[in-house]
């Protein structure tokens, strides 16, 4: 099941929407509360812990977890921002009974600290009067357990506006957020726990999951299973790469347009040099940009067919203007730099750039990174689970594309196509022993499908 992700907003509607449905607002903050603690004891078990206590819900959510962890057995102190002003913070900290000391450069390191300062509330950077204390008692804890996000953390766009230090446990609340997926926020996060609050939780932004691929037709033939042209360009390395990893991605055929035989790539992978290829209406997917350098006239050929396209490296960057691609069925796979140099300097989150550049174009974007997002015109957005920080090594996007090339050409929809290609290649990855190369990642494929 994909896990959906909700911005700062959204959640708080969606709070409003029980609130309104007769939810009890404290209720509500108990089961927060109570998940937040039953995570916290299966993590580190109970042990010495000091809980420090923001002014608002997500410092309520500290005061009920605290009161759990007592009963639990854990020795547990408090340490505040000051006193509560959320209502329901307000009564989670009656319910608890012992004294609640100040947060301070004389506040006292514990084992497990529990981060409840700031969750999707954060509106600014941390003063330093608090910041400078946390950041020692974090740094002193030997775990550090962060309540929804950890605080410093800015929810929609995943910037750090105050670093305090990692958590090595994020428990969220109901959703996740865009934070837990961005960078740099995804780093300082530690393992993420989604806690079920009882909230009904749908959205068009989701954690990419492990995809159902097309079922394999008993009496289908080869090019039933989805045929894959790609286009070789100056340095044919690249588009082997490609063309190797959507034939192990179960391309039944994968081709090749090229000038002279390339190298390494496994018989199986047909070699042609007849132009007419192209027309070839079995073709389910054209892959061009991988190593096709400087030959603007690669692009413009495969913009004249109507076979959906895969836009990768080289491609994106011959592409000019967006509006070229305009009434095209193509998935676009830019980085960072592709990104820029294409669409500009769009605004927002990642995110939002994501979307408006699936807005523009009328395409899909796998707008790459630590923190690949996949965006369609529709508004749907898929980010991608952690992966290896391995997987930024030479031929991984090469790999990639083709990957969602053959997703593509076996019949799954642009947008489907992408997130299976970003999930695949991901867990690819994890299957491989660090350090690997983009090689071990095709040979690693049959694993992860
Ligand atoms: N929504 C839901 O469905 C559910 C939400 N739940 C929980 O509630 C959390 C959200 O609670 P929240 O909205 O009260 O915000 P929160 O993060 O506690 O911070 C707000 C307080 O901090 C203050 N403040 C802000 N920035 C500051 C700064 N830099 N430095 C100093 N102060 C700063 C701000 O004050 P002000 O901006 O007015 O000065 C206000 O007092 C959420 O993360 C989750 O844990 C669950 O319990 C149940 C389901
Ligand atoms: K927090």
């Amino acid at each position: 099941m994909a896990r959906p992700i909700l911005t700062a907003t959204e959640m708080r509607r969606l709070e409003q929407h029980a609130f309104e449905a007769g939810t009890d607002e404290y209720a509500l903050m108990e089961r927060a509360g109570a998940a937040l603690a039953e995570a916290t004891l299966r993590f580190a078990g109970a042990r010495e812990t000091l809980v420090l206590v923001g002014k608002g819900n997500n410092g309520g959510d500290g005061y009920v977890a605290a009161r759990l962890l007592v009963e639990a057995g854990a020795s547990v102190r408090i340490a505040a921002v000051g006193e509560p002003t959320a209502d329901s913070a307000k009564l989670a900290a009656k319910d608890w009974s012992r004294p609640v000391e100040a947060i301070d450069e004389n506040t006292a390191p514990a084992d497990l600290v529990l981060d409840c300062l700031f969750g999707t509330g954060l509106t600014r950077p941390i003063d330093e009067d608090i910041a400078e204390p946390a950041r020692r008692l974090f740094t002193a804890a030997r775990r550090v357990v962060a309540c929804d996000l950890p605080s410093g953390i800015e929810s929609d766009t995943g910037a750090i506006l105050t670093d305090l230090g990692p958590a090595d446990l994020t428990v969220t609340m109901g959703a996740l957020k865009p934070a837990h997926r961005l960078s740099p926020a995804m780093q300082a996060c530690g393992r993420v726990a989604s806690a079920a609050i009882g909230l009904e939780t749908q959205s068009d932004w989701f954690e990419i999951a492990e995809p159902d691929l097309p079922a394999l037709d008993a009496q289908g033939h080869k090019f039933d299973r989805g045929m894959v042209h790609c286009l070789s360009g100056a340095m044919p390395g690249a588009i082997a790469l490609s063309a190797h990893a959507a034939a192990r991605a179960g391309a039944g055929y994968v081709r090749v347009s090229t000038s002279r035989m390339i190298d390494g790539l496994p018989s199986s992978v047909v070699q042609t040099e007849d132009a007419g290829a192209l027309d070839d209406e079995r073709i389910g997917c054209l892959l061009v940009g991988p190593g096709m350098g400087d030959i603007p006239p690669l692009l413009t050929v495969a913009l004249t067919k109507t076979h959906p396209l895969v836009l990768d490296a080289d491609a994106l960057r011959h592409v000019g203007e967006p509006d070229r691609l305009a009434g095209h069925d193509a998935i676009l796979t830019p980085h960072e730099g592709e990104f820029r140099a294409l669409f500009g300097d769009l605004v927002g989150s990642k995110a939002d750039r994501a979307l408006l550049a699936a807005q523009q174009t009328q395409c899909v974007i796998v707008y790459k990174g630590p923190d690949t997002l996949v965006a369609a015109p529709d508004g749907r957005l898929g980010f991608a689970p952690p992966a290896p920080a391995a997987l930024a090594t030479a031929g991984a996007g090469d790999v990639l594309s083709g990957i969602i090339a053959a997703m593509r050409a076996r019949g799954m929809e642009p947008f489907e196509a992408a997130c299976a290609g970003v999930w695949l290649h991901g867990r690819a990855a994890e299957a491989c022993d660090i350090p690997f190369i983009a090689d071990d990642l095709i040979a690693a494929l049959p694993d992860v499908m």
